[in-house]
């Protein structure tokens, strides 16, 4: 038995609410902040610290998570090119939804590979992926090694870790880039402060 369907018997139904409409109504403009980096480089904490600062200024985000989606939506996942390619795929697909429902999406994941995050960018034109890259050296990440996965990989007890084993691609033309301020690592507050900052620039904080 075939799962795919077949294209030519498959239609689009437009909605006469439009995706400007939504905008209108949440004052702002749907868009998907793509967090990538290393494990432990921090993209959870950034986008928790990011979510409660649009709270606040009462813009509607949602984050999605790599390790919460990793429960759910791609709990049949492992971390191969291809599972961490369909990782990708299924996530930006999601992402782009909630960018067309009129939300400011953050989605934080590895995504360790350039073509992948290259493919979430082009479901969404008018520069409303913002690709954030945290920089942070691969020593600081596995010196935090908050879950004991640094540990487990270089005793060879995990396979294909991000960073030991396994390739990490960085972005090479990214909206955001986090790093090191003279080797002091920025407060969550202040990074989620250069996200905000270059949202309102680009206008993203208003329909
Ligand atoms: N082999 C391997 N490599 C990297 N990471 C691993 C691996 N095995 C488990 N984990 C844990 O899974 C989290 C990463 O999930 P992601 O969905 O973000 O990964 S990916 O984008 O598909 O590469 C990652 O979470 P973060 O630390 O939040 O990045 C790890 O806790
Ligand atoms: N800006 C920061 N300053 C200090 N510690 C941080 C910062 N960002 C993250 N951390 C800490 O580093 C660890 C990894 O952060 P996390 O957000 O879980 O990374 P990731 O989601 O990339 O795996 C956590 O213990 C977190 O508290």
């Amino acid at each position: 038995m075939s799962t795919v369907g077949n294209p030519a018997n498959i239609f689009w139904h437009e909605n006469p609410v439009r995706k400007a409409d939504r905008e209108k109504l949440l004052n702002q403009q749907g868009c998907v902040v793509w967090i990538t980096g290393l494990s432990g480089s921090g993209k959870s904490t950034l986008a928790c610290s990011l979510g409660r600062e649009l709270q606040s200024r009462g813009k509607l985000s949602y984050v999605l998570d790599g390790d919460n989606l990793r429960h759910g939506l791609n709990k049949n996942l492992g971390f191969s090119p291809e599972s961490r390619t369909e990782n990708i795929r299924r996530t930006g697909e999601v992402a782009n939804l909630f960018a067309d429902a009129g939300l400011i999406c953050i989605a934080s994941l590895i995504s360790p590979y350039r073509k992948d995050r290259d493919a979430c960018r082009t479901l969404l034109p008018d520069k409303k992926f913002i690709e954030v890259f945290m920089n942070m050296p691969l020593q600081l990440c596995e010196d935090r090694d908050p879950k004991g996965l640094y540990k487990l990989a270089r005793e060879g007890k995990i396979k294909g870790f991000t960073g030991i084993d396994d390739p990490y691609e960085p972005p090479l033309n990214c909206e955001i880039e986090l790093q090191l301020k003279d080797g002091v690592v920025p407060t969550p507050h202040e990074m989620a402060g250069q996200v905000v900052s270059y949202m309102e620039n680009e206008g993203f904080l208003e329909a």
